[in-house]
């Protein structure tokens, strides 16, 4: 392995602390973040602290005090009915606050698990849900709210879980769409493949993504539903009976002529907490979005679509651990369906490495994902059969792979850095998939990936447990898919272009590395490449495929030196190990012999 991509000073080692500590650095260093969340502590604390800091009850009325001034234990004097404006500003925070985060809690306990749901699975709830968020945005909101107060009554908690429902469609809409951007990434597809299950999937590798649209969003819904709530009550539609900023507002205003100032406070105290919330709000985008690095998009979504029941063969070799036949893959339905891989018949046994070769577009990769069951959106399998270690996995639930998946076969990708989460560290990414499929504890889990590390060939396998991806080079990821793949011992390993995305001195590392590992281990090994330097360098047999069938099968020795397809015979041609070397470059000189400058 490349000392330079290993050592500690290779640019991406170098590259920024773990983005928690990151995020926390910004957001100190953002004086509109620092001074908002202070000022929205110190409004919290004080509603909270209401009967410590308050002298008396908010609702004590002594009519002989009606608009008096201020005195000691009461410095923001009395309203109308003679009671404490500074008491029941502090208790009418609490109420008005305390509703606020109920239509939050709400809207966030439908709005999110919704969203996540019907942009990870998609089908119909992801139609109806739409449907659904649609027609609730729709509505008038304050109509909706007068309509409920008419018949639910004239409480306000009620109210704000109203409100909290006509709020939710902002957080279903937030969560779906970038829920349904994430579930096509690669490591979204990897970890189904390492055989998570899609409440893990979910909970670990798509809730994170949202989670700081979240934050940012929870802020600004909660500044609206404290406008909201405050409108209700100024309009006199609340609880009458409650202290809140709203009814201090409506209390004021019918007594402005007389005393202008009660306006101020409930006025100051909803201005300066939806000012904070909305800043806040702003300096959180500043802070979790714009520092993120993006993983890149280079695929869109990919979900297994298989349909045909099984046919199973009574020829095929039993003892194989891929056994597949008459295998066809389709894309769209009826008389729009195309077929991109026609009846394919392909065996892998025991310890046996098979390459499966062809050109761009041949339909290579289309074969492995129906291997795996992560055919793109769309594709299905329209005919034939899969037997994975004797299990026929056409038509098979996602269940029944994942009981597949990981220790009987697993995939190595060819795009190292996309099926790697770049929000967990690549040791969390190894540990997860071995606590559930081999129920080993944190600790042994840790162990054996810090092993595997090793085995992979990692110098410093405790500085990559503790790396983001971002932090460590292509080939170094490489070898961490490659250890994930061998986590689980599977018995057989679906490499797809392993090396294709390497520069050509890690292409031969990897190679030599997977060439180690399947010995060792006695693997099978389907390798997938357009290469047939790397099917000559490691394959015992290969299968050609042209245009989504297998022309050509047999040992690797036999197809290469006597090819007997004229497709096999015009890919061996095009590899130019055999061309005359190009004569070395040599300077011009004039006739006197002296080299003409470049
Ligand atoms: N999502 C899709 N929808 C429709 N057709 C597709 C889709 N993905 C692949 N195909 C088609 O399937 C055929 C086989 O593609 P496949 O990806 O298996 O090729 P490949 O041999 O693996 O090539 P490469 O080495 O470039 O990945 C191609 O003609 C391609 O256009």
């Amino acid at each position: 392995m490349s000392e330079a991509l290993m050592s500690d000073d290779h640019p991406r080692a170098g590259a920024a602390a773990p983005r928690r500590a990151n995020r926390a650095r910004r957001f100190l260093r953002n004086p509109q973040a620092v001074i908002s969340a202070l000022v929205l502590v110190l409004i919290g604390g004080a509603v909270l602290l209401a009967p410590l800091l308050s002298t008396g009850d908010p609702d004590a009325a002594e009519l002989s005090k009606a608009f008096a001034a201020a005195e000691p234990g009461h410095p923001l004097g009395f309203d109308s009915a003679g009671r404490d404006v500074w008491s029941r500003l502090l208790h009418g925070g609490r109420n008005t606050l305390g509703g606020a985060l109920i239509a939050l809690a709400v809207a966030l306990s439908i709005g999110v698990p919704g969203g996540l749901v019907a942009g990870y699975y998609g089908k119909w709830f992801d139609a109806l849900a739409n449907w659904v968020g649609n027609f609730v945005m729709a509505l008038p909101a304050m109509v909706v709210l007068l309509a409920s107060r008419a018949i639910l009554g004239p409480t306000m908690w009620v109210l704000m879980v109203v409100l909290g429902v006509l709020v939710a469609p902002s957080f279903f809409r937030l969560v779906r769409g970038i829920v349904a951007n994430v579930r096509g990434e690669l490591y979204v597809d990897a970890a189904r493949v390492s055989g998570l299950r899609d409440r893990r999937i979910i909970a670990r590798h798509v809730l994170v993504v949202v989670r700081a649209p979240i934050i940012i969003q929870t802020a600004l819904v909660a500044g609206i539903a404290i406008s909201l709530q405050a409108g209700l009550e100024f309009l006199g539609i609340g609880s009458g009976d409650l202290p809140t900023w709203g009814a201090m507002l409506n209390e004021a205003f019918q007594n402005v002529q007389r005393s202008p100032m009660f306006m101020a406070w409930p006025g100051l105290a909803l201005g300066i907490t939806s000012a904070a919330l909305v800043l806040l709000a702003s300096a959180l985008r500043d802070v979790l979005e714009d520092g993120d690095a993006k993983p890149p998009k280079l695929r869109a979504a990919r979900r297994a679509r298989v349909v045909t029941p099984a046919t199973p063969d009574d020829d095929r070799p039993r003892a194989s651990l891929l056994s597949v036949r008459d295998l066809a893959v389709s894309y769209g339905a009826g008389a729009s369906a195309v077929d991109v891989v026609h009846g394919v018949d392909l065996d892998v046994a025991e310890g046996e490495v098979v390459g499966l070769v062809g050109q761009s577009g041949s339909g290579k990769s289309q074969t492995a994902f129906s291997v795996l069951g992560i055919l793109p959106e769309g594709g299905r399998v329209s005919r034939g059969s899969i037997l994975l270690a004797g299990t026929e996995v056409v038509g098979l639930s996602e269940k029944g792979y994942r009981a597949l998946r990981g220790d009987v076969v697993a995939y190595v990708p060819q795009e190292p850095m996309t099926n790697l989460d770049p929000a967990f560290t690549i040791g969390s990414q190894l540990v997860e998939p071995m606590r559930l499929r081999l129920r080993l504890s944190r600790k042994a889990a840790a162990e054996r990936a810090l092993e595997l590390l090793r085995q992979v060939e990692i110098v410093d396998p405790r500085r990559v447990f503790h790396a983001y991806p971002h932090q460590i080079s292509g080939g170094m990821a490489q070898r961490v898919l490659i250890a994930g793949a061998m986590s689980c011992d599977p018995r057989l390993l679906i490499a797809d272009e392993p090396t294709t995305a390497l520069d050509v001195t890690v292409q031969a590392e990897v190679l030599e590395l997977l060439r180690r590992l399947q010995a060792e281990r006695g693997l099978g090994v389907l390798l997938v490449t357009h290469n047939l330097g790397v099917v000559a360098d490691l394959c015992d047999r290969v299968a050609v495929m042209n245009a989504g069938r297998i022309v050509e099968t047999g040992s690797t020795e036999q197809v290469l030196a006597h090819p007997g397809h004229p497709y096999t015979r015009t890919l061996i041609d095009a590899v130019l190990d055999d061309a005359p070397a190009r004569p070395a470059w040599v300077a011009p000189r004039t006739d006197d012999g002296t080299e003409v400058p470049a």
